[in-house]
């Protein structure tokens, strides 16, 4: 006899950012694949459809729960500075620091990459099927092509400018314009590198001729050459890092550690609103948006402050997630009225600040796959920019993670957390999360892209779904009031724009803007699987079988059927 096949709620599933990427997660799963397979084949595939957000020339974070165990792990996968890299790294010759915009092209914004290792590193710990299976799809679609999105086309000809030669070849037509939207695009390159890491594993890009690739690139660019060497790519190493957990109400929130920032800052935003009723004032309420924005404030100053890699500063981690410095911070929020002024708190183990020896002037991607055993992989993975630092090896575009460092070491007077250093990891946003329901089953995973506003897409997530028992999906879509210092966002086009003299009347400083929101989630609900993708995005969720989430997309400028 046949054994019974899996009923369709039990099946895996993975949310992606574009639905090829998902798809591929989907077809791994239905191979037997792992979560852990499925999340490494969906990375690879953002690496060839979605060139501009990730890939193996970045870095990226992954939480992992374990079904059998109910462990849940961390993979540090975040880029390195080269070791000849210091605390000027980004001055420029006039001895001040540059301005951003002039740091991310070229080679001084290239961090060691960290995808492929941290990909080894979890696929060693939970992978089921061989290494190279999980290249296939990938191989398929660089090889055969791949319809351009408008998201990648928007993307070069809004953010592309400084894309180097081999790029402008690639993604641009003959008049200098990109590729129009449709363009079956095939990457040979890509296609062949791939192949050969299929083949011969992660070393195959960390040492060698295609580091040798790399070092010259950087190291020669036309603008702002760095000083990577052989020996920083070879010594490149993923770590595995205890993900920091609390308890927000009934649900244990669990996040990435540093470097990353974001797990420490979500969750830290939900300890702080734990004192306020946010279910009984609802989601229409302003006095919840005002608290959550006040909380925003407050966590987002801390990392600010104390975030950067605990492998070269001391990060009072403990302090900050410790409930009653947590308390001490939310009683610092009034519902009645905004602060006026933000500041740093200081929570056990904060570091003697270091008095500075001078006072000086001053592509991201997020996906979820579950199996049908019910593990989870939760992963952010980006580049930094669109198109990263611009420069390219074998058609894969190299990072500027390092511009996620602070360039200015000094601030006040005193050393700066997140300041440049040889070896050290830039502080990041990402903020993979995995929540569990009081019966200790994952409740959902989620994550997002978008720099700084990551945190905050999450932590509005987190209380949509929790507090105000949404979707996922309808969270996800919920507008984002974004308040990362004392002035405060409200998302163009959402439901805020109409709650913005309410919150003024509160005392909140308010603009309203598009922000560029991309997030990713699975949930559970009655014990099955939900996916959930951001209506602002092409993303989508593909469950093992094939079954497609129906995303309705906001502000829908036309697309192409998906
Ligand atoms: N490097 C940042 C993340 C960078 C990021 O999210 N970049 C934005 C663009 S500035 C992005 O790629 N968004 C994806 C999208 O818009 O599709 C971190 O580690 O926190």
């Amino acid at each position: 006899r046949r054994p019974a096949p899996t009923p369709p709620r039990a099946l895996g599933m993975v949310s992606a950012a574009d639905p090829r990427a998902a798809a591929a997660g989907a077809e791994i799963l239905r191979k037997g694949g792992s979560a852990t397979d499925a999340a490494i084949a969906t990375m690879l595939v953002l690496n060839v459809v979605e060139p501009q957000n990730s890939g193996i020339g970045g870095g990226s974070f992954m939480l992992h729960h374990d079904a059998a165990t109910s462990a849940i792990a961390g993979f540090d996968g975040r880029e390195a500075a080269p070791a000849a890299a210091d605390p000027k790294w980004f001055y420029g010759p006039d001895g001040k620091p540059l301005p951003v915009f002039a740091a991310i092209p070229g080679g001084r914004s290239v961090g060691v990459p960290g995808n492929l290792r941290m990909m080894a590193l979890a696929h060693q710990r939970y992978g089921k099927l061989p290494w190279a299976t999980l290249f296939g799809p990938a191989i398929k679609l660089a090889q055969n092509g791949f319809a351009i999105t408008p998201r990648l086309h928007n993307g070069l000809a809004n953010f592309g400018r400084h894309i180097d030669p081999w790029a402008r070849g690639h993604f641009l037509a003959a008049d200098g314009k990109p590729l129009p939207v449709g363009t079956l695009l095939k990457s040979p390159e890509q296609a062949a590198l791939f192949a050969a890491i299929a083949k011969n594993g992660p070393d195959y890009f960390y040492k060698g001729a295609v580091a040798q690739k790399i070092v010259a690139a950087v190291n020669t660019s036309a603008q702002n050459p760095s000083k990577m060497t052989l020996v920083d790519l070879a010594g490149y190493r993923a770590k595995e890092r205890a993900p920091l957990c609390i308890m927000y109400r009934v649900y244990k929130v669990c996040g990435m550690a540093p470097p990353s920032s974001g797990g420490t800052a979500v969750l830290m935003i939900l300890k702080q609103l734990e004192r306020f009723d946010m279910a009984g004032l609802g989601k229409d309420s302003p006095v919840a948006w005002h608290l959550f924005a006040e909380s925003e404030r407050l966590a987002y100053a801390d990392r600010d402050m104390y975030l950067g890699d605990p492998d070269h500063v001391t990060v009072p981690i403990k302090g900050l997630l410790d409930p009653a410095y947590l308390a001490s911070r939310s009683a610092l929020i009034s519902p009645e009225r905004s602060m006026t002024s933000i500041a740093a708190g200081t929570p056990a183990g904060a570091p003697p600040r270091t008095l500075a020896p001078n006072a000086d002037v001053p592509g991201t991607s997020d996906l979820v796959a579950v199996d049908r055993k019910g593990n989870v992989a939760e992963v952010t993975t980006t580049i930094e920019s669109y198109f990263g630092s611009g420069l390219s090896v074998d058609g894969v575009m190299l990072n500027n993670e390092l511009t996620d460092f602070d360039f200015v070491p000094a601030k006040d007077g005193y050393l700066v957390a997140n300041r440049v250093e040889g070896g050290k990891r830039p502080r990041s946003s990402m903020a993979p999360t995995i929540v569990y329901a009081p019966d200790g089953k994952v409740r959902i995973a989620i994550g997002a892209a978008g720099g700084s506003t990551i945190i905050a897409q999450v932590a509005k997530a987190l209380v949509g779904v929790l507090d105000w028992k949404l979707s996922a999906q309808n969270a996800i879509a919920m507008g984002l009031l974004y308040a990362p210092k004392l002035d405060a966002v409200a998302e163009k086009g959402t439901q805020l724009e109409a709650m913005v003299p309410a919150l003024q009347a509160l005392g909140e400083h308010i603009q309203i803007a598009p922000l560029g929101l991309k997030a990713n989630a699975i949930e559970r609900v009655d014990g099955a699987w939900v996916g959930a993708a951001d209506p602002r995005s092409e993303g989508v969720a593909v469950r093992e079988d094939g079954q497609t989430t129906q995303i309705i997309r906001a502000g829908a400028l036309p697309r192409p059927a998906e």
